[in-house]
């Protein structure tokens, strides 16, 4: 009797035994491919969660792009590949091991979505992999200039780590204070710049004094295009989200039944943007002009090599993306990443950059570049530099 119950016990116990054996392997199971579905997303979900506020700066387009390419800014990095810092990951391959470090990364506080801000900032922000820090240089414009064509192809220095999606600190969320934002940064090694790009700060008028409160030594990057052909792109973005928007000429100018025929109006956003002269003119009451550099959107796509060597001295970083990492890809119409070394594919920005425009009528293109002469020609003078607009 004695022994049945001794049997009875010991069975139970295996089983016990047993089912939390199957537990434990239920559970490493299911972190593992939460793990790995996690992977796809590279940025900061909580940054995403922001992104997918509407505004006239809605960035939808820009955030699908930047999930595309995020992959090869990871597979092309040295150092950001390094696994010797995780036991094990060494011997798995660079990617997965990579995938596994920006994981973990992504568990950390730069996760946390709006509500979560207060709580996390009172996380420490420095472990082995880095520090968060306040980005050292910001790509603050301008819309439709060529920012993500920027940002990406500087991910792929080694010394360079960028948020992927736009933060809209500075003029959404800046009531969440500084440490919410700190937060959403990528952390950093010694010697790397932090970065991140939100086009909507050269246009917005509290950014440049909100920027400098943060640190008036930040670099600031604005990557200016013509502002008639961002005008129309800026227009054609719009029109891919709402196909019954008015025409291009209907929104440009003004009723001509005014006392000024066909008058610009000024207070649509795709006009207003490229006043850059004006824009510029409230960030230069906060920041000399050496804090700045003016990328010609024109040039990054002419002679993207160029432009990254001008931007990476700006940054003082040493000149690594040069003309062996861009091709140009003739059905695209654009310069692409050339596929990293050992693994992955060549990378295009997506579909939402570089689309065709709708054809708008010549008179109104003309009348619209001679609106902005003037005003380029002022901001010729204040950057220093002539784009060749006119
Ligand atoms: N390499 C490469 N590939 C594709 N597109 C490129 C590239 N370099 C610059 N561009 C131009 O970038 C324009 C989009 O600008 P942004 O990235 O600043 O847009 S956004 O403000 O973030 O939505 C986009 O505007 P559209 O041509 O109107 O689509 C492109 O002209």
């Amino acid at each position: 009797m004695g022994c049945r119950v001794c049997s009875i016990r010991l069975n139970f116990g295996k089983a016990l035994s047993k089912v939390s054996v199957f537990f434990i392997m239920l559970l490493v199971f299911m972190y593992l491919f939460y793990s790995l579905a996690g992977f796809s997303h590279s940025f900061p979900k909580g940054t995403f969660d922001l992104q997918t506020s509407v505004s006239e700066y809605d960035v939808g387009d820009d955030f699908q792009d930047n999930v595309r390419l995020s992959e090869y800014s990871r597979v092309a990095h040295p150092i950001r590949n390094r696994t010797d810092f995780i036991p094990g990951l060494s011997s798995v391959s660079p990617k997965f091991a990579w995938q596994v470090i920006g994981h973990l990364q992504q568990q950390m506080p730069e996760r946390a979505g709006a509500g979560e801000a207060v709580s996390r900032s009172a996380m420490p922000v420095s472990n082995s992999f880095g520090s968060k820090k306040f980005p050292q240089a910001i790509i603050i414009g301008v819309k439709k200039g060529g920012t993500r064509a920027l940002l990406e192809f500087l991910r792929v220095h080694p010394d360079v780590r960028a948020v992927g999606a736009e933060p809209h600190f500075f003029d959404r969320f800046y009531d969440k204070g500084l440490e919410w934002y700190r937060n959403l940064m990528p952390r950093t090694l010694e010697g790397q710049v932090t970065m991140e790009k939100t086009p909507s700060y050269f246009v917005t008028k509290e950014a440049p004094l909100r920027v400098c409160a943060m640190n008036c030594d930040t670099k600031l990057i604005v990557v200016v295009r013509d502002p008639v052909t961002r005008a129309v792109s800026d227009y054609t973005q719009t029109l891919s989200k709402n196909p019954g928007l008015p025409s291009f000429q209907s929104l440009a100018f003004r009723n001509a039944s005014s006392s000024s025929p066909d008058a610009i109006d000024t207070s649509w956003s795709a006009v207003r943007i490229g006043l850059y002269a004006q824009h510029l003119e409230s960030w230069l009451r906060h920041f000399p002009l050496s804090r700045f550099m003016f990328v010609s959107g024109e040039q990054l796509v002419a002679d993207p090599a160029g432009e990254m060597g001008r931007v990476q001295d700006f940054l003082g970083i040493k000149r690594i993306v040069g003309d062996k990492h861009f091709y140009f890809n003739q059905t695209k119409g654009f310069p692409c990443l050339k596929k990293p070394e050992g693994s992955g594919r060549p990378r295009c920005l997506g579909k939402s950059k570089g689309r065709p425009h709708p054809l708008i009528p010549p008179e109104a293109l003309q009348k619209l570049r001679d609106f902005y002469r003037p005003f380029n020609l002022k901001f010729y003078h204040m950057s220093g530099q002539d784009f060749g607009w006119d």
